[in-house]
Parts: structure tokens; sequence; C-alpha cells
């Protein structure tokens, strides 16, 4: 048998890790929350999800010399830091885009499945218009929804391009896809707080699907108590921890799998697989549609997509389940706690992005 030198140490929640990596090297997981600095210590490279902070302290005396977070997001990560301990850090940008932005419009029909046919009466607005952003503005106009976003580095063509105050004022929903940032003229901690919300229109939506910490929670709660609109939350300011007052505020609230598709994952695994090949200086024939499993064509080119989403919808994604799956780890002290949070994304059934029931949705 040959040998293999290499070391993983690997979050369990990642996806198809062995297929990509089990004849490269011998892989150890661990749940993700809790890795330390003593399991890596032998590691020659680290992989995680978003739930691993990455500094160079964990990694200080260990082998690692490549970590992959198979995530678009990378505030988990003390990218500087690991730089100057000159150790390369991959991650996956856009990976699972796709199934966020079919998460936002599944939020939206599921609460209101009129909006199906409101046309360009129904005016969506997206702040950040990167991977995600630009995703959910393509799916959008599919749907013929008036589209306008706000992004201080991007201009969509097909987009009304607006400032974030013009966003705030003429949304009926409004869709959350900045990264975390602290600091910086556009920083995006508690971009929406007390001031911003008094900008919406009472009944807007709101949807963050982005990072926790983008929303003031208790200016949130401020709000909802005053206008009553609806929201929809998969990520929270105290992650993994929610308290029963802000669940009980919610239209809607997920575990943080906005991104939970099976291609998501799948994506995100070969794109740090591709680039720990690089590092390593080892080939990367392997991609991940090799693993996925064919679905039967439910779309069709004969109705119109808004009729067949409609009906659809209950087969592609049940959001009310995760919804009630979230709430029943309520506990005796009023909470859902880290626990039944990490135990729903962990056994979590990823979806199928809808484009493998047939191509015609995008
Ligand atoms: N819930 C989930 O499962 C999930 C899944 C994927 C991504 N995410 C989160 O969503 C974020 C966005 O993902 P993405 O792939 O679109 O990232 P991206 O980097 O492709 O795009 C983010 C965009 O936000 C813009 N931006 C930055 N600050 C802004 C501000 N103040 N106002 C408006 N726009 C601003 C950037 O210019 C960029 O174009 C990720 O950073 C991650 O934190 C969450
Ligand atoms: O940034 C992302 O890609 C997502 O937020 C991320 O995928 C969430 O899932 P986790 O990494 O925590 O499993």
């Amino acid at each position: 048998m040959q040998d293999k030198p290499l070391k993983i140490i690997a979050d369990e929640n990642l996806a198809l890790t062995d297929y990509f990596f089990a004849d490269l090297a011998d892989i150890e997981y661990r749940a993700g929350r809790g890795i330390q600095a003593s399991d890596v210590h032998h590691a020659n490279a680290l992989l995680v999800r978003s739930v691993t902070k990455v500094t160079p302290a964990l990694l200080e005396g260990s082998a690692v010399e490549f970590v992959g977070s198979a995530t678009i997001g990378t505030d988990h990560i003390d990218l500087t830091g690991l730089a100057v301990a000159n150790i390369e850090v991959s991650h996956a940008p856009g990976c699972n885009a796709q199934a966020v932005a079919e998460y936002v419009v599944t939020a939206i029909l599921t609460l209101q499945p009129e909006k199906i046919h409101a046309g360009r009466d129904f005016c969506l607005g997206i702040v950040g218009l990167g991977n995600v952003g630009s995703r959910l503005a393509m799916l959008a106009q599919r749907l013929g929804w008036r589209v306008i976003g706000t992004d201080p580095n991007v201009q969509l063509p097909d987009v009304e391009n607006l400032n974030f105050a013009q966003v705030l004022a003429q949304s009926d929903a409004i869709s959350i896809h900045v990264p975390l940032t602290r600091t910086g003229i556009h920083a995006t901690y508690h971009l929406f707080n007390a001031d911003t919300f008094a900008q919406m229109k009472p009944d807007c939506f709101l949807i963050n699907s982005a990072r926790g910490e983008v929303v003031s929670e208790q200016a949130l709660l401020d709000d909802i108590a005053k206008t009553r609109r609806l929201v929809v939350l998969d990520v929270f300011e105290h992650e993994p921890v929610i308290s029963q007052n802000l669940l009980d505020h919610l239209a809607l609230a997920t575990p943080h799998i906005a991104g939970y598709s099976l291609e998501g994952k799948a994506r995100g695994t070969q794109m740090i697989y591709q680039a720990f090949c690089q590092h390593f200086n080892l080939d990367a024939p392997k991609q991940f549609e090799s693993q996925l499993a064919d679905m039967p064509e439910l779309f069709n080119s004969d109705q119109p997509l808004q009729t067949q989403l409609l009906a659809l919808l209950p087969q592609l994604y049940d959001i009310r389940a995760d919804d009630q799956a979230l709430r029943a780890g309520l506990n005796t002290e009023g909470m859902v706690d880290a626990t039944h949070f990490d135990y729903l994304r962990k056994t979590y059934p990823l979806r199928r992005e809808w484009a493998a029931y047939g191509d015609q949705v995008l």
C-alpha cells in the first residue's frame, strides 16, 4: 500500500471529504466548533467550515501549511495573521451562491405566495451584489420582479443600481448579501440598525442570510415591536445561541443552512481540494458532479416558470420544516443552544439545487 505522507484535520461537516482527499492523505475528523491546537499539531493541512476560528495561535508550532475553508465567508479566519505566518489560505467563493438565492426566493414565496404573480409591482432590494446577490437578482428577474440593488464595488447590468438609502426606501423586501466586516468605510457590522430600520417601509420584509452581526438584534426587536414586519433569519447575532424572545418575533428562522445544497457543499470541498492539490503539487482530476444522483425532470419548458415554481416548491424546499425543527429545540431556559443548532446542521438533509430538476430555472 502506498504511503500517505500528508495528514489532514477536517471538519466532520464537510461534504465528500473522503472522495476528494482519502487517497491523498490521512484524514482525521473533528467537530468544527471544537478544533483546538492539540488537534492540528501534527497536521499538514486544516480543512474547515465557518464555525472554526482559525488564528495564528491555533496553528502555532504545528505543521499546518495549508488551510482550506469550504465556505464563501472568511470572517472566521484571521487572514492577515495567517499570511504573516506564511500559511496558505484558500476558500470557496460562490460555491453555494445558488442555494442561498433559492433559499431567499423560497422564503418570500412561502410567506407571501401571491408575490409570484406580482411582476414589477414587487420590488426586491438586494444589499451586496456579489456572487449571492447577483444569483438572486437573476432568479428574481426570471420571476418578473423589479430588482434594485446596492454595492459600493459592483454595478450589475440588468439591475437598478441605487444607493443604500434608496434601496431601504423603495424595497418591498430586502435581502442582505454582504460579508461581515468591522472596519473601513463600507463596514457591515450592524449595517442594519435603528436608523436604517426607520428608513424602510414598515411592511418591507427583511431576510438575512449573510452574517448575524450585520443586523443589530436589539434594533431589530425594537423595530418589529413597532412595525410587525416579516423577518426571516438564517444567521443570528449571537449564533449559535438564539433566544425565545427573538424566535417569537421571526416569521421564519433556520439554523444557518441557506447555503446547504448538496451541490453547494460539494462544490466548496472541490474548490479547496483543487487549491490543496496545487499547494502540495498534486494532480486534481476529481469532479463532484460524478458523485451526485440524477434527479427526476420536474421543470418543463411548456409552462411559465412562475406557475411551475409555486406548484413544485413543497417538493423542492420545505423551509417551514427547517423553521419548525429549529423552534422544536427551545429548551426550558428559553433558548436554542449550540447543541441543538449544531445537531440540525450536522444532520441536515442537503437540498438539491433547482437546476437538478430541469435547467429551465436558470
Ligand atoms: N447563510 C449561508 O449559508 C451563507 C452562504 C453563503 C454566503 N453567506 C454569507 O454571505 C456573504 C455574501 O456572499 P457572496 O458570495 O455574495 O460574497 P461576495 O464577496 O461575492 O459579495 C459580497 C458583496 O458585498 C459587497 N459589499 C461589501 N460591503 C457592502 C456594503 N456595506 N453595502 C453593500 N454591499 C457591500 C461587496 O462589494 C461584494 O460585492 C458571505 O460573505 C457570507 O458571509 C452565507
Ligand atoms: O459562508 C458560507 O459559505 C456559509 O455561511 C457557510 O457555508 C455556512 O455553513 P458552515 O460553513 O458553517 O457549515
